[in-house]
């Protein structure tokens, strides 16, 4: 199995040595040259196995032989055992063809762990096989960042440096990444947004002097390994509901774009996936995308569901390579006029993301009103960024059974939840002292130089 990038210039590598590089050289993203395509039977072989069983099948294709499979079934195995239920990603149904995927079990409550403590585990795997030390960089909206520092921390050859948008999550998200107490993780808080972030990560990449020297490492779903990982539970949560002997739907609240990403590979691989519908907040620049053909952004607005408080989708960009023919020279030049505000989707590509993905925006008040109406019919509480793809959802339920991928634990977003509902729901008792904990952060101004004399800096120290 190889691995090319988006941008189609950057030296097409193996799985172990696209996990390890995170963004490619030429400013793209990794992306499997060819999808292994499962058969009927191999699909129906994973109905009702356990979640484990799943992400070896699933995953294995792509891994070109870079583990053993008894040492990747151990690195699943010891990934998945901090989860906080038996199922790890159980469904809970909703109304008579509506289902939530639960994607909070894990140790920080969001969906991020499912990937996050796979790739720790791979690449501790990998790097006791080099010797070799790396720091990791990644950018968060507040869930990515806290389940890196989960999966890596006091690890004595890597260090995290993760960028939060100061005053842009919750409470509980920041101090589940500014309480840990590891020396090798470091909280910045970065004057901007997200999209701020991001961008600094990778232009951290694109340097390429400061990413040789530091051996840069990258976690968010920029890196293939983070999107494979999220594959395996679109597999596990269609067979449980009949694939592949029927076909099912999926939403997906969506920020980045990798999530549902991860759903059309799984479709791309054979799973009958009839609808894969993205839904956005109230930042709906991808919806606004499939609707008018014009992707452009007009500034992230702060929202009660922060994590998806996104414009520029990293993500997005994987799909646009498929939706352009794999051409990467199009591609290229299309992430250009981004970084000037925005392109307009040629007739052709807008076509192929019309037939793949349906989409719909859910707005401040909608999103109030459906946790509400939740906790009132099932008396459960439902975190905003979940609320949001049940509205979305709602909107395109049809024959097949939807699945609305629950992202993360309402106890993320207390006052957004408390708010809708009245209730405040408490913290699960692992994170129960989380309040009690000291708090250690870094404020970082929005820029390169600043921020890459402070990593250098913090690495030269350890
Ligand atoms: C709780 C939650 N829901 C949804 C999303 C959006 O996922 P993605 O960025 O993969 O589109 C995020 C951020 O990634 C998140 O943290
Ligand atoms: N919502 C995310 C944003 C980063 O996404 P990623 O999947 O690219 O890591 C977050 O919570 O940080």
């Amino acid at each position: 199995m190889r691995y090319i990038s988006t941008r189609g210039t950057a030296p097409v590598l193996g799985f172990g040595e696209a996990m390890m590089t995170g963004l490619a050289r030429d400013g793209g993203l990794y992306v499997p040259e060819t999808v292994p395509e499962f058969s009927h039977a191999e699909i129906a072989a994973l109905a009702g196995a356990p979640y484990e069983e799943v992400a070896f099948k699933v995953m294995r294709p792509y891994l070109g032989g870079f583990f053993t499979d008894d040492e990747f079934r151990g690195l699943i195995a010891k990934a998945y055992e901090g989860f906080h239920h038996a199922a790890r990603a159980p469904l809970v149904q909703l109304g008579s063809n509506h289902f939530l995927l639960e994607l909070f079990h894990g140790p920080t409550l969001a969906f991020k762990d499912f990937a996050m403590q796979l790739i720790g585990q791979m690449m501790q795997a990998a790097l006791a096989r080099t010797g070799e030390r790396i720091t990791i960089v990644g950018a968060t909206s507040g869930d990515t960042g806290s389940a890196a520092m989960e999966a890596f921390r006091g690890l004595a050859n890597v260090d995290v440096f993760i960028l939060f948008p100061h005053g842009r999550v919750s409470e509980v998200q920041r101090r589940q990444m500014t309480t840990p107490s590891e020396a090798n993780v470091h909280a910045l808080a970065i004057d901007g947004d997200f999209d701020d972030a991001q961008a600094r990560v990778k232009d951290m990449f694109n340097d390429f002097a400061f990413r040789d020297g530091v051996r840069l490492a990258g976690v968010n779903s920029i890196n293939w390994a983070r999107v494979l990982a999220q594959v395996v539970y679109y597999f596990y949560a269609a067979t449980a509901l009949g694939a592949p002997h029927r076909a099912v739907g999926f939403t997906v609240p969506t920020g980045n774009f990798g999530d549902i990403f991860a759903g059309y590979i799984a479709r791309r691989m054979g799973l009958p996936i009839d609808r894969l519908v993205i839904a956005t907040n109230q930042n709906d620049i991808l919806d606004r995308a499939l609707r008018l053909g014009e992707y452009r952004t007009d500034g992230v607005r702060p929202s009660i569901s922060p994590s998806m408080d996104i414009q520029v989708s990293s993500n997005f960009e994987r799909a646009l390579f498929d939706a352009y023919g794999r051409d990467g020279a199009a591609v290229a030049a299309l992430m250009g006029e981004l970084k000037a505000g925005g392109f307009r989707i040629s007739q052709g590509a807008l076509e192929m993301l019309r037939g793949t993905f349906a989409s719909g925006r859910c707005s401040e008040d909608e999103t109030l009103a459906v946790i509400a109406r939740h906790y009132r019919t099932t008396g459960e509480l439902l975190c905003p960024h979940s609320a949001v793809g049940v509205k979305v959802a709602e909107e395109h339920v049809g024959l097949a059974p939807m699945i609305t991928l629950a992202t993360a634990h309402p106890a993320k977003f207390p006052d957004a939840v408390e708010r809708a509902t009245g209730v405040r729901p408490g913290l699960p008792p692992h994170m129960a002292d989380l309040f009690g904990r000291a708090e250690r952060v870094t404020r970082v101004p929005n820029d390169l130089g600043a921020l890459q004399a402070l990593v250098r800096e913090r690495v030269a120290r350890r």
